[in-house]
């Protein structure tokens, strides 16, 4: 039966997503009415410039007082689409103090500090909902928290951020360059505020900490995740990987030792093979991953980012913490009860792809393969290719330890015939 009473709903930031998530609530207000089982009225939208026209939404709601929006006492849901640490967590803190649940899309905050919202949430007794905050609008937080709840999940894998995607795929394709690909991606309101946090993989991270906790039960923090980003890829990069029947993609990876005893969590560009379905994910969509003892192998795909998309899983969020306001009900929330400790990088075990610039002279490759050998790398292919006494050369290791293949790289950096290391990626998906 519909309740004639509508939950109130404040907004706060009208960017890229908020813009959306208002439009969508307007022009769909029956349909959500009908599987809410009340109206929903957007009681107010806090934004910082107020003098900004905005089609389609009522300038009587807008103030720049987000803080006063969310001590109001009569808003049932905080919708925060601002992004960034301050003022978000206060806002976010303040509703909870409030009454209000919150829906976020903010995942630099819920990897920063998670931990103190979702216990605000829980002793408080509201909501914290944020499926937007990972892979847009694909859905991921929830099957992992709800239906994946009975299961083990043992590692997800996935492209989790559509800025560098976008850009790899423009450089990869149509041989764009980085600075033209980014503009793009920023234009179309795929990237971050800051795009530095998507190219340093700071974005993903965030990502790759949030999955990992709710995968394995198990606060993982921001710097638990070993993180690099796309800025060091070259065309070359590009290129070798081709040649190798490749393409380079920026992966975030989490994953349970085999012993199930420890977690790994890490943020880097790798190889993967053309024939991989990572391989095939072009411009910012993303693609997860994640395998469970008794599920097996699932695979989530879609937009990762974009105002629209972002919008739905928000939308869908607000939907559900609804539902459970009606119902005098919470929703799951937070599970880190298992507690494993997040082992570093150098236990993880890759394969990698070193280009190294070598004087080309009798002996060089047998030095650089004993280097390898003492580290107990073990070598898979090597190609050579010689100019003006110079040489490129490009060695693909089997699988070995992050640690042993630091200090391998180490050692050939120390070496008089090796000029430089070009570039170091890790080979995954095989
Ligand atoms: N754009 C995307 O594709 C996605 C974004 N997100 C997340 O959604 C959130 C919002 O992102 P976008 O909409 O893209 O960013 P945006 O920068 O377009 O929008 C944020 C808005 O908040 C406003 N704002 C900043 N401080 C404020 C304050 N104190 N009070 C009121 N308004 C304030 C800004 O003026 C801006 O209009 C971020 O946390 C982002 O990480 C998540 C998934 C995808
Ligand atoms: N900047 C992010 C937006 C979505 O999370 C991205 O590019 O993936
Ligand atoms: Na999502």
């Amino acid at each position: 039966m519909m309740r004639t009473r509508p939950l109130k709903v404040a907004l706060l930031g009208c960017g890229v997503v908020g813009t959306e998530v208002a439009r969508i609530m307007t022009t769909h207000a029956d349909d959500l009415a009908a599987r809410i089982g009340a109206p929903l009225e957007l009681a107010g939208i806090a934004v910082r410039r107020p003098g900004k026209v905005r089609e389609g939404i009522d300038p009587g709601l807008v103030t720049t007082d987000a803080t006063a929006l969310v001590k109001r006492g009569d808003i049932d849901v905080v919708v925060e689409v601002i992004g960034g640490i301050e003022p978000a967590r206060t806002l976010i803190a303040t509703a909870f103090e409030h009454g209000a649940s919150v829906v976020s899309a903010n995942k630099a905050l819920l990897a920063e500090d998670g931990a103190t919202l979702n216990e605000a949430a829980e002793r408080h007794g509201r909501d914290l909902y944020f499926e937007a905050a990972v892979a847009g609008a694909i859905p991921l937080v929830r099957p992992l928290r709800e239906s994946l709840a009975g299961d083990h999940v043992q590692r997800v894998l996935g492209i989790v951020n559509g800025t560098t995607n976008f850009i790899l795929d423009r450089m990869d394709t149509s041989g764009a360059g980085y600075s033209e690909a980014l503009d793009e991606a920023t234009a179309l309101g795929y990237a971050e505020a800051d795009p530095t946090a998507d190219v340093e993989g700071f974005d993903a991270a965030a990502k790759a900490s949030i999955l990992a906790g709710i995968a394995f039960h198990t606060r993982v923090r921001l710097d638990d995740v070993h993180r690099e980003g796309i800025t060091e890829v070259t065309s070359a990069d590009l290129a070798s990987a081709k040649r190798m029947g490749c393409t380079v993609k920026l992966l975030a990876i989490c994953e349970r030792a085999a012993d199930g005893k420890s977690v790994t969590a890490r943020v880097h560009p790798a190889m993967i093979p053309l024939s991989h379905p990572l391989a095939s994910v072009r411009e910012a969509y993303n693609a997860v991953f994640v395998e469970a003892e008794a599920a097996g192998q699932l695979m989530f795909y879609g937009p990762g980012a974009g105002g629209a998309p972002t919008a739905s899983a928000v939308l869908g969020d607000l939907v559900a913490v609804c539902r459970n306001r009606l119902a005098g009900a919470r929703g799951p929330g937070e599970s880190v009860y298992a507690r494993l400790p997040v082992s570093p990088m150098g236990d993880v075990v890759t394969r990698y792809h070193i280009s190294l610039d070598v004087a080309d002279k009798p002996g060089v490759l047998a030095q650089v393969a004993t280097v390898f050998a003492e580290h107990g790398v073990s070598i898979d292919t090597v190609r050579q290719k010689g100019k003006d006494g110079e040489a490129s050369l490009v060695v693909v290791t089997h699988r070995a330890f992050d640690a042993a293949l630091s200090g391998t790289v180490e050692a050939l950096r120390g070496l008089d015939t090796v000029r430089g290391v070009a570039s170091i990626m890790r080979v995954e998906g095989e």
